[in-house]
Order: structure tokens, then C-alpha cells, then sequence
């Protein structure tokens, strides 16, 4: 880690396309190697109907807490890049995708630019988002709305179609103490 504050984020991933628990695991492993990023925790793995343009294959999602030393825009560039090593192409808003990772909270921040909103503004309306979150950061309060994760899943349970998996990822990586 280099010496700036250490920020708290949370992170959603999702894969609809080819191998996509192996996308999920690389991910994971791939942000845990920067020098400047850990993964602190992975939720469960969940297996949901797509939401927006629904003509697409079913996804994996899951949420991680990660702790970076990176300030927002420099964590959206890492996670960009990520995607795209990964093989993602940008093409369909909405579509089908081999790996796509949102920032969803980091800190208390509130931005409002042309390429970071934070929080994520489309997060509380997604189960697929909030299921897995509220596993790892229940308490957590969202900065604008001021409730919890855990208010924020209980709303939007049941709305779509989102079944937990039996996929474990917990073991990617080790959390580190750093
Ligand atoms: N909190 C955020 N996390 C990730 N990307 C963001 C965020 N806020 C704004 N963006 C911008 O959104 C752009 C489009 O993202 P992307 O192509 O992943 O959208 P999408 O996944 O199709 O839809 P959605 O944004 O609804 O999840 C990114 O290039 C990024 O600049
Ligand atoms: N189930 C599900 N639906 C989606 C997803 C996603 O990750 N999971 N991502 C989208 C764009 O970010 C649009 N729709």
C-alpha cells in the first residue's frame, strides 16, 4: 500500500458470459494482487435473472469489501482496466458482459461526475446488488438516504429472481492484514 489514507469500498461483480465463476474468481485475485488494493471480504455468489435487457443469459453476482489506499478515480480505472483484461467489450448498456464491477460505496463519499457516481445511483433498486452487500455490510449506511444495506436488500427482496448458489469463493485470496 502506499502511504494516502486507507478508504473502505465496496465493490459488485457480475458475469453473464463464457466460464463465469472462473471470471469471478480471476477478478478477485487480480484486485487482490495490486499493490495498492486488498480484498477484505467476498460475499456468497449469487445466481440472478438479468435485469434491464432480460434477452440475455442468467448472471453470477456477488459484492466484496475491499481496502485501497487508492482515491475513487484511480479505483475506477483499476476496475476498468479490469474488466476489459478480462475481455469484456463495451457495446449494449445493460447487455451481456464477461465481467462487470461497479463501485457501490466507498466511505461516506458523495460524488457526482461525469465518470464516477458514488454512491453507485442505480443500487438500490437491485437485488442482485443488495442480496449479496448486505451479507458482508448489513450495517453499513448508504450516505444520501441514511439506511442501512440491510433496509435497503429487505426492500427489494423477492422482486427479482435472485437464488443464492453454492459456489464458494471465500477462498480466493486470504485476507490480509494490511
Ligand atoms: N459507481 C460507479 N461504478 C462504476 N462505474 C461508474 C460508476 N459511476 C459512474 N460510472 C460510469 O459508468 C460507465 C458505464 O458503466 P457500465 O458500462 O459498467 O454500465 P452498465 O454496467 O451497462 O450499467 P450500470 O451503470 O447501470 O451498471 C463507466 O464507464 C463509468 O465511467
Ligand atoms: N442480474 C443482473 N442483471 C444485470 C446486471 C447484473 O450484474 N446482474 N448488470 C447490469 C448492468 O450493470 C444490468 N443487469
Amino acid at each position: 500500500m502506499n502511504d494516502n489514507p486507507l478508504h473502505t469500498a465496496y465493490l459488485s461483480l457480475g458475469s453473464n458470459l463464457g466460464d463465469r465463476e472462473q471470471t469471478l474468481r480471476e477478478a478477485i485475485l487480480r484486485l487482490d494482487r495490486h499493490p495498492d488494493i486488498r480484498v477484505t471480504q467476498i460475499s456468497s455468489v449469487y445466481e440472478t435473472a438479468p435485469v434491464g435487457m432480460i434477452a440475455q443469459p442468467d448472471f453470477l453476482n456477488l459484492a466484496l469489501e475491499i481496502k485501497t489506499s487508492l482515491d475513487a478515480k484511480k479505483l475506477l480505472e483499476i476496475t476498468s482496466s479490469t474488466e476489459l483484461d478480462m475481455g469484456r467489450q463495451r457495446d449494449m448498456k445493460w447487455g451481456p458482459r464477461t465481467l462487470d464491477i461497479d463501485i457501490l460505496l466507498m466511505d461516506k463519499q458523495v460524488m457526482d461526475t461525469a465518470e464516477l457516481i458514488l454512491p453507485h445511483p442505480r443500487m438500490g433498486e437491485r437485488a442482485f446488488v443488495l442480496l449479496p452487500l448486505a451479507e458482508i455490510a448489513g450495517a453499513k449506511v448508504h450516505p444520501v438516504t441514511q439506511q442501512t444495506v440491510s433496509d435497503m436488500a429487505n426492500q427489494v427482496d423477492g422482486k427479482e429472481g435472485v437464488f443464492l448458489c453454492q459456489i464458494r469463493l471465500a477462498s480466493v485470496c486470504e485476507p490480509s492484514e494490511s
